[in-house]
């Protein structure tokens, strides 16, 4: 079989909190392929960012261990200045936040520019303004010759996101990680953004990462799901399954967060994700907010275990998980 565009091994990424280092990022295996999008979901704090910087080698004070193999090299051992060379060209990402990813000092225009000058020096000075022309077009912005010569703030945050955009597909990249690219917008821009993601993929066969909180852009766009829960992948399986047959009990429950027509009570587990520093780091790392399934009910170390072909489930307490009934939730959280 050809070789996955990307793939992860055993990659953990840590934070110094205090005079010590914790894991975002815990041991996480997964792989990409061109042509193909993995939608990488979980709660706020589950390490979604942390991957996708580690990914591109964006973070200074963290600790990286594992490999990141992008088209079979492994890019943790390239020097910074090769990194430079991949950055922006073959893989590219588009940031959550628009304003800190862009030149607050420069016009719009000249930034997607300088992206396209970094890694096709020799395109003429007329050639490049046409393809950021061309560019502003393609991800929808009216009168692109006057929003070229424009500043970051003068700009709304949808338009901010498709230049940020723009930026990210100049150079046609193989890989595009893409985290939370539509949560600050609205329903008819983040459509249009979405479209111009799986443009990108269809045309260019491009690999794509997509993080976000959103169920329903997961299955609209991705082929593959990865659901992360406290730095780890529990659950990884293509959509289909992942939506008809959710396994893990975090999986069940975020999908019970999206409200189905006719549903008058949707069982949601209850808790956030611990901080970085709390967070449990043996055995179930879920199994505190799921108080009521029996302990010997999960494993001692959780492994991702294969339940149906590309389908793998971290832990065995999927096996005996229910949502408790009103009367048992009343006796677990109380009667708030
Ligand atoms: N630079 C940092 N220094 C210390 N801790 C960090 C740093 N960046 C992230 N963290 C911590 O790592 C954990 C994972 O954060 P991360 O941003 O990857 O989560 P996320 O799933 O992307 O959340 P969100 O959806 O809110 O972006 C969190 O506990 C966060 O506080």
């Amino acid at each position: 079989m050809e070789n996955p565009l990307l793939q992860i091994n055993h990659l953990s990424t840590s934070f110094r909190i205090g005079d010590q280092y914790y894991r975002a990022v815990d041991d996480v295996s997964l792989s990409v392929n061109k042509n193909e999008v993995l939608g990488i979901v979980g709660e706020s704090g589950s390490g979604k960012s942390a991957l996708a910087y580690s990914i591109m080698r964006l973070h200074n004070r963290a600790k990286i261990e594992g490999e990141i193999l992008f088209r079979g090299k492994d890019i943790m051992t390239l020097k910074n200045s090769e990194m430079n060379k991949l950055r922006g060209n073959d893989m590219a990402m588009i940031f959550q936040d628009p304003l800190t990813a862009l030149n607050p000092l420069m016009p719009v225009g000249n930034q997607i520019g300088e992206t396209l000058l970094l890694h096709q020096p020799n395109i003429s000075k007329h050639e490049r303004k046409e393809r950021v022309l061309e560019l502003l077009h393609l991800v929808g912005i009216p009168r692109p010759n006057y929003v070229y010569e424009q500043f970051p703030h003068e700009l709304s945050g949808g338009m901010r996101q498709r230049i940020v955009i723009a930026i990210a597909i100049a150079n046609k990249p193989e890989l595009l990680i893409a985290d939370e690219p539509t949560t600050a917008l609205d329903v008819t821009i983040q459509a249009q953004i979405l479209d111009l993601i799986r443009e990108l993929k269809e045309d260019m066969h491009s690999g794509v990462i997509l993080i976000t909180h959103d169920l329903g852009v997961v299955a609209e766009m991705a082929d593959r799901v990865a659901v992360m829960y406290a730095g780890e992948i529990v659950e990884i399986a293509d959509v289909v399954s992942l939506f008809e047959n959710p396994l893990h009990p975090y999986t069940r429950s975020l999908l019970n967060s999206v409200p189905a027509e006719g549903q008058d009570r949707l069982h949601v587990i209850q808790g956030i994700v611990p901080a970085l520093q709390y967070l449990p780091r043996e055995g179930c790392r879920f199994r505190e907010r799921i108080p009521w399934i029996d302990p010997s009910a999960h494993e001692e170390h959780p492994e991702l275990h294969e339940v149906e072909p590309g389908h793998f489930v971290r832990c065995t307490c999927f096996k005996q998980f229910y949502f408790p009934d009103k009367r048992e939730e009343a006796g677990i959280y109380g009667n708030s």
